[in-house]
C-alpha cells in the first residue's frame, strides 16, 4: 500500500506561493527528513499533507484514504509544536484524551509514557514543563496509537543529549517495526545519524535525495612532519586539505593502510587520526547556496 501519496500539492497564504505542485510517493518503512532554512515551508507542508490547513490545490493521501477523511489519524500522527498543549492539564490527561477519543486501551498511557521517558511526570501540570519536557509529552501523544505514517515538526527542539539519543533511539526503533516517519528539523548531524533520506524544500519544491551518494569520508591526520607529509602525498596524487594543526585526506581509491605504510616509511609518526563523515551539510550548502 502506499503510505503517502502527494499530487500536484500547493499552498499559497494569500499571493505568497509556499508550496509550488509538490508530487511526492513513499511506499515504504523508513525515515525522511524535511530540510529547508527557516520559512521554506516545513511546517506549511506538514501541516498541509494532514489537512490542518487546506492545500489550494492538490490531492494527498495517507494510508490509502484522502487527507480529507478523519479516520485516517487512526493511522496517522502528527508531533506539532507545544502550542497544542493545555497547561492547565497533566500529561497523563493528555494521553487519557486520545486513548478516549481514539478508542485506546488506557494501559497503552503507562505503556508510552516509560519508553518516552516521562513516567516521572505523568501527573505533573504541563504549564510547570520544561521545553524538552513537553517534546516527551508531544511525542507520547503521537505514538500512542502506533501511527503507520508519523509526522514529526522539529522533534529535536529543546532536547538535552539524553533526550536526544532517546528520540533517535526511538525513531529507528520506529521505523525498524515497519512506521514511516518524516521528520522536519534543522539539525543535520542528528539527521545524518537516522537517515539517508533527506527531502529538501527549496523554492516550494521537494528536491529528494539519497545522502549515501553524496557523502564524503575525511580522515583529519596529525603527524610529527606536517610539511613534509603533505609534499610525499600530494606526490602520490592523495587530496589533502591543511586543517588547523594538520591535514585532511579524501581516501577515493586509495587505501589507508597505503598511506599509513607511506608515512611509516619516511619514518614520519601519526600522532592522532580521526574519521569524519559529511553528509547532508554539504549537500545543503550545494542546495541552498550557503
Ligand atoms: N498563517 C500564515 N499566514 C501567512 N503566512 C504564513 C502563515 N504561516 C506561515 N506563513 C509564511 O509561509 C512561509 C513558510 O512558513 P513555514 O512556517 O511553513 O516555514 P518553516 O520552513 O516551517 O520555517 P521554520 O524553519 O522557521 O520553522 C513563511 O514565509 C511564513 O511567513
Amino acid at each position: 500500500m502506499t503510505i503517502l501519496s502527494i499530487n500536484n500539492l500547493s499552498m499559497s497564504y494569500k499571493k505568497q506561493k509556499v508550496l509550488d505542485n509538490i508530487n511526492l510517493t513513499i511506499n515504504s518503512p523508513g525515515i525522511w527528513a524535511l530540510v529547508g532554512p527557516n520559512g521554506t515551508g516545513k511546517t506549511t507542508f506538514l501541516n498541509t499533507v494532514t489537512n490542518l490547513i487546506p492545500a489550494t490545490s492538490g490531492k494527498v493521501t495517507l494510508v490509502g484514504k484522502p487527507n480529507t477523511d478523519t479516520s485516517v489519524f487512526k493511522e496517522v500522527a502528527f508531533l506539532q509544536d507545544n502550542t497544542v498543549l493545555f497547561d492547565y492539564l497533566n500529561g497523563y490527561d493528555h494521553l487519557k484524551y486520545i486513548c478516549e477519543v481514539q478508542k485506546i486501551n488506557k494501559n497503552r498511557i503507562q505503556e508510552v509514557a516509560k519508553y518516552v521517558g516521562m513516567e516521572k511526570y505523568l501527573k505533573k501540570t504541563v504549564g510547570n514543563y520544561s521545553l524538552g519536557m513537553k517534546q516527551h509529552l508531544l511525542l507520547a501523544m503521537t505514538i500512542i496509537n502506533k501511527p503507520k505514517l508519523l509526522l514529526l515538526d522539529e522533534p529535536l527542539n529543546g532536547l538535552d543529549p539524553t533526550s536526544a539519543i532517546l528520540m533517535r533511539k526511538i525513531l529507528l526503533e520506529l521505523a525498524d517495526q515497519g512506521t514511516t516517519i518524516i521528520l522536519s528539523s534543522h539539525n543535520l548531524s542528528e539527521i545524518d545519524r537516522v537517515t539517508k533520506q533527506i527531502l529538501f524544500l527549496k523554492d516550494g519544491q521537494i528536491i529528494e535525495e539519497d545522502m549515501n551518494q553524496h557523502e564524503t569520508t575525511y580522515y583529519h591526520f596529525i603527524v610529527s612532519d606536517l610539511v613534509r607529509a603533505v609534499k610525499l602525498l600530494t606526490a602520490e596524487n592523495y587530496q589533502i586539505g591543511q586543517t588547523e594543526h594538520g591535514f585532511k585526506v579524501v581516501l577515493g581509491s586509495h587505501l589507508l593502510q597505503h598511506l599509513f605504510d607511506l608515512l611509516k616509511k619516511e619514518k614520519i609518526d601519526i600522532l592522532d587520526v580521526q574519521k569524519e563523515i559529511v553528509g547532508s551539510e554539504k549537500r545543503y550548502e550545494e542546495i541552498f547556496e550557503v
